[in-house]
């Protein structure tokens, strides 16, 4: 796709991200047994088949009765009711209740007919051939009735929810043993870099350890992806090639990170040119050097900076959301919110700015957190938003209204 370019003569952030959006298609639907779903996107509606409770059900341990029969009873008066059944839960018979009679009864069972209360058992003598109830009970007290939850027919998972343990608990208690789910986009990190050692290994001058890869890979999961990592891909551009070539039929998207802007050693950008990536400058800071694609016809690319910060914020704004839709989540964007700035930010022009930032949420204002640099990823670490500042504005008083991401 050819590069849209602004007046800067930079590619605006949005365009990027249009396209890199198109880079990815829907994943495959596939059937998963709940206990592999865990974050990924429900890929059609789940209707329930059952109502929730089942069935008229105790809320309590207790005694199951008639109210009628112990509307007198009191500490002082208690009422005394011979015990006929005894009702645990997952009792599959359901004696019915006789007038004048109790069934003591546990939490879950099923409330058997004749009974239209239960009184709790610390509301009694406890008694197990004959119970002195010491309170009275209205009608439908400590009873979970059928349905009152869910109803038959009901979605209770809409097509594009994002499966996390409740989600998977209320699939569960409507007796779903598998759902449809999108696949996992499958994504194959690369980190390159002579620089790059990995932590716990002893740093030589001019080393630094490789956080971007293992970052990236997080990033990835915590996305709903799958990702598999490669670092240290050595420096050279047929290394490079022979690195990826094993990986292509079971990968839909690369990321690369490095390597890709101005210097005489680039091998991402001199081993993906014309291989179907495409190299810009993004009108944004941090991440202004990009490329995207697919590489040689096949997987999708995209590849970031090398500057740990640049890297995940452009993660953030570029792959982030591409990868989420694809995958089928309704909920592919980070919540945005409107907050108050605590304190004046001058910004270069012409870059949309993405400075990390505290949000609080309790008096609704940000707080620019570190500096505008690339290399500052402790204050990324620290930080739970992104102040996103459009290309246009150089100046911000304490005060102004100010888009965030929240991060976390
Ligand atoms: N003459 C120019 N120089 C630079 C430009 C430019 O336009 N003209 N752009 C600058 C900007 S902005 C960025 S961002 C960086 C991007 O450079 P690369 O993507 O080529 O990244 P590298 O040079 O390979 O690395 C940059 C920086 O990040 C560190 N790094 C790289 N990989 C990792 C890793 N896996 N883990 C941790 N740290 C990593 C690397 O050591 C460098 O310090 O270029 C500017 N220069
Ligand atoms: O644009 Mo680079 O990503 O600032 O450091």
């Amino acid at each position: 796709m050819p590069h849209a370019t602004g007046p800067s003569g930079l590619t605006p952030v949005r365009e990027h991200q249009a396209w890199v959006a198109t880079l990815l298609p829907p994943a495959p639907v596939e059937s998963r047994p709940l206990t592999d779903c865990l974050g990924l996107a429900l890929a059609e509606d789940l209707v329930a088949a059952i109502p929730l409770p089942p069935f008229d059900n105790s809320a309590m341990d207790g005694y199951a009765v008639r109210s009628v029969d112990v509307t007198e009873a009191s500490p002082q008066h208690p009422v005394q009711l011979p015990v006929s059944e005894d009702l645990p839960a997952g009792r599959l018979d359901s004696p019915p209740l006789l007038p004048g009679t109790a069934h003591r009864i546990m939490t879950g069972a099923q409330v058997p007919s004749g009974a239209d209360a239960v009184v709790p058992v610390e509301r009694t003598d406890g008694g197990t051939a004959e119970v002195q109830v010491q309170a009275s009970a209205q009608p439908g007290a400590h009873v979970r009735r059928a349905g009152e939850d869910v109803q038959v027919g009901t979605a209770v998972l809409a097509a594009g929810a994002s499966l996390g343990p409740t989600q998977l608990g209320i699939a569960a208690a409507v007796g779903a043993a598998r759902l449809p789910v999108r696949r996992p986009i499958r994504v194959l990190v690369l980190s390159t870099g002579s620089e790059l050692v990995e932590p716990g290994s002893p740093l030589r001058t001019g080393q630094i350890y490789e956080s971007n890869g293992l970052m990236l890979a997080a990033a990835v999961r915590d996305a709903g992806g799958k990702p598999e990592l490669l670092r240290f891909v050595p420096d050279d551009v047929d290394s490079f090639h022979a690195a990826l070539a094993p990986h292509l039929e079971t990968t839909d998207l690369i990321i690369t990170s490095g390597g890709v802007s101005a210097g005489a050693y680039e091998v991402v950008k001199d081993a993906l040119s014309g291989n179907g990536v495409e190299f810009t400058k993004v009108a944004m800071q941090p991440g202004m050097p990009q490329g995207a694609g697919h590489y040689r016809g096949g997987p999708a690319v995209v590849t970031l900076p090398g500057n740990p910060v640049s890297a995940m914020v452009s993660f953030e704004i570029f792959v982030r959301p591409a990868l989420r839709r694809a995958a089928g989540h309704r909920d592919a964007e980070r919540p945005s919110r409107q907050a108050t700035l605590t304190r004046p930010l001058e910004i270069p022009a012409g870059k949309r700015q993405y400075r990390r930032a505290l949000f609080d949420a309790a008096d609704g204002t940000v707080t620019p957190h570190g500096g505008p640099g690339s290399h500052l990823l402790s204050a990324m670490a620290t930080a739970n938003c992104l102040l996103e500042i459009p290309e246009e504005i150089t100046e911000l008083p304490a005060g102004s209204t100010v888009d965030v991401l929240l991060m976390d």
